[in-house]
């Protein structure tokens, strides 16, 4: 699924209204009606009680005044609170007009505010993608004032004073910080960075029709990775395997991990290779890491290394169709040696994390011998590492395409949405996983199922990726529905994987 600029969304809506031959007033129909279920379901008229709306001078505000009448005719009791402005859009004043004339309506002018109790539920309905400068004024008054009452807000499409697409110019200006945000057909890069999750709150995305093909052709460098049943045009799914199928189809893995006190990283990477369905794999650790290998993970061969407590040799390289390192591997100058050796040697697909990514950090000449299509899996520290401090998160979104692109590597940002970036530039934000995953662990499982995917040769390497980043989520899901988030350990995620990947076959 793409991710479309606040310009597209209206272009958007002029191909939806061309392409089903129907109006803006009708499309504005739907966006309400479609807001008005939601609420329905969500907060019922005997839990919301009063609803305040908030409507500002465009469509976002048309959107309100509809969504205003929708719920009047639902028995909700409905209070209106309109923004003055020079000039209304033409849906605007329709919704305006057809209003029916008991619902009380006030005006938001200066010094007028409208009394929020903390129990009302309030409508956002200020601003949406038109928005195109800080709030100042009387509306930066209001939002200030819906701030500090404490109430509970649904933001209509955007939390107003939030850019679709881009940072705020004036961080000081003020923003809604809603507990939900309702937008129409697919949700806004600005959702999916942290930076912006106080004033998004959780985000929902509401069918209402929008031209699909539109969508699908727009010219954009974001998209969404999806669970197949969570989208009507999947683009990602994992080819089910045929009866004649064989270990060699599914590759022959090696795993360099481990170092003394950090075995269990190798464990738990190889638990996820095995699960995520690779055909043979090789686990190379320190001396200390042998018997624990071979008794935790007796389907995985196992190489032990002639020092103790690090790896300090790279074994030969030649039978296996990928190779991944960095899990529990220490820093010590020798396991970078052979992290080193791997790159200068090997053309095979490498998966590289944790220490192996700290080192390519500290050594950032290791970066040009990076083989095509490499998967790297910073989380958002070992990626300044990688790069530079980054002043928010679009300039991090910025580095990381540069990177991927400028190395011709795959980027796997983990984070709430974690982010794919391929060597054209496009990234892809995974839409699975809870913050239950933060746990310790939960990137030695990633590298494992990584590891495995790109050992497939049926997959290309983007959709490797993808998928195990898809996965990694989905089995997070799965086991956080027996244990709960915070009792949710990498362990259970690697039990998962099997569960996880049938459902995107
Ligand atoms: N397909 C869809 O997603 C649909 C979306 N709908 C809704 O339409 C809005 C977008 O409506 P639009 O009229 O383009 O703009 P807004 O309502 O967001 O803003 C209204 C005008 O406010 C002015 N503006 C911009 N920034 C500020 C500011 N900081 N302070 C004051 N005023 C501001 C701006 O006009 P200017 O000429 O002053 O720039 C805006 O035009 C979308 O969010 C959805 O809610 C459709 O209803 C259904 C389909
Ligand atoms: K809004």
């Amino acid at each position: 699924m793409n991710i479309l600029t606040a310009a597209q969304t209206r272009q958007l809506d002029q191909a939806t209204i061309k392409e089903q031959h129907t109006t803006s007033t009708a499309l504005m129909e739907r966006a309400a009606t479609a807001l008005a279920s939601w609420l329905l379901r969500h907060y019922p008229p005997q839990v919301a009680g009063e609803v305040l709306l908030l409507c500002g001078p465009g469509n976002n505000g048309g959107d309100g005044l509809a969504l205003a009448r929708l719920l009047f005719g639902a028995d909700y009791a409905v209070r209106l609170a309109l923004l003055p402005a020079d000039k209304y859009s033409d849906d605007y004043q329709y919704n305006h007009h057809v209003l029916p004339k008991t619902i009380p309506v006030s005006e938001l002018s200066a010094g007028a505010l409208p009394s929020i109790q903390p129990g009302t539920l309030v409508v956002d309905a200020l601003f949406g993608t038109g928005l195109t400068r800080p709030l100042t004024g009387q509306a930066a008054a209001v939002v200030a004032h819906l701030n500090e009452s404490g109430a509970r807000v649904v933001a209509v499409d955007m939390p107003s004073g939030l850019l679709a697409d881009a940072p705020q110019p004036d961080p000081a200006a003020p923003v809604v910080r809603a507990t939900h945000t309702v937008s129409f057909g697919l949700p806004k890069l600005a959702f999916l960075l942290p930076q912006n999750a106080e004033f998004v709150g959780e985000w929902h995305v509401e069918d209402i029709g929008l031209s699909a093909n539109f969508i699908a052709q727009a010219d954009t460098p974001w998209h969404l990775t999806q669970l197949p049943a969570a989208t009507p045009r999947p683009d990602v799914a994992l080819p089910r395997r045929t009866k004649f199928a064989y270990k060699n189809t599914f590759g022959h893995a090696l795993l360099l991990a481990g170092s003394r006190g950090k075995v269990g990283a190798a464990v738990l990477a190889a638990g996820a290779c095995l699960r995520g369905g690779v055909g043979l794999l090789t686990v190379a650790v320190p001396g200390c890491g042998y018997d624990i290998i071979q008794t935790t993970r007796p389907e995985a061969m196992c190489l032990a290394d002639a020092q103790a407590d690090f790896i300090s040799a790279l074994p030969a390289t030649k039978p296996y169709q990928a190779i991944g390192i960095g899990p529990g591997l220490g820093q010590d100058v020798a396991s970078r040696a052979v992290l080193e050796k791997l790159l200068r040697e090997t053309q095979v697909p490498l998966v590289i994390d944790a220490d192996a990514l700290n080192m390519l950090g500290e050594h950032r000449d290791l970066l040009d011998l990076l083989p095509e299509n490499t998967v790297l899996t910073p989380h958002i520290g070992e990626f300044a590492r990688l790069t530079e401090k980054t002043k928010d998160d679009y300039h991090r979104l910025d580095l990381l395409r540069a990177f991927a692109q400028q190395h011709r590597c795959l980027v796997v940002l983990k984070g709430a949405y974690t982010a794919v970036a391929a060597p054209d530039g496009h990234v892809y934000f995974n839409t699975t996983g809870n913050p239950g995953m933060g746990t310790g662990g939960s990137g030695d499982v990633l590298t494992g199922l990584l590891l495995a995917l790109r050992a497939d040769q049926r997959l290309a390497p983007l959709l490797a990726v993808r998928l195990a980043v898809l996965a990694h989520g989905h089995a997070g899901d799965l086991a956080a529905a027996d244990t709960g988030e915070a009792g949710l350990v990498a362990g259970d995620l690697v039990q998962h994987i099997g569960p996880a990947l049938r459902q995107l076959e």
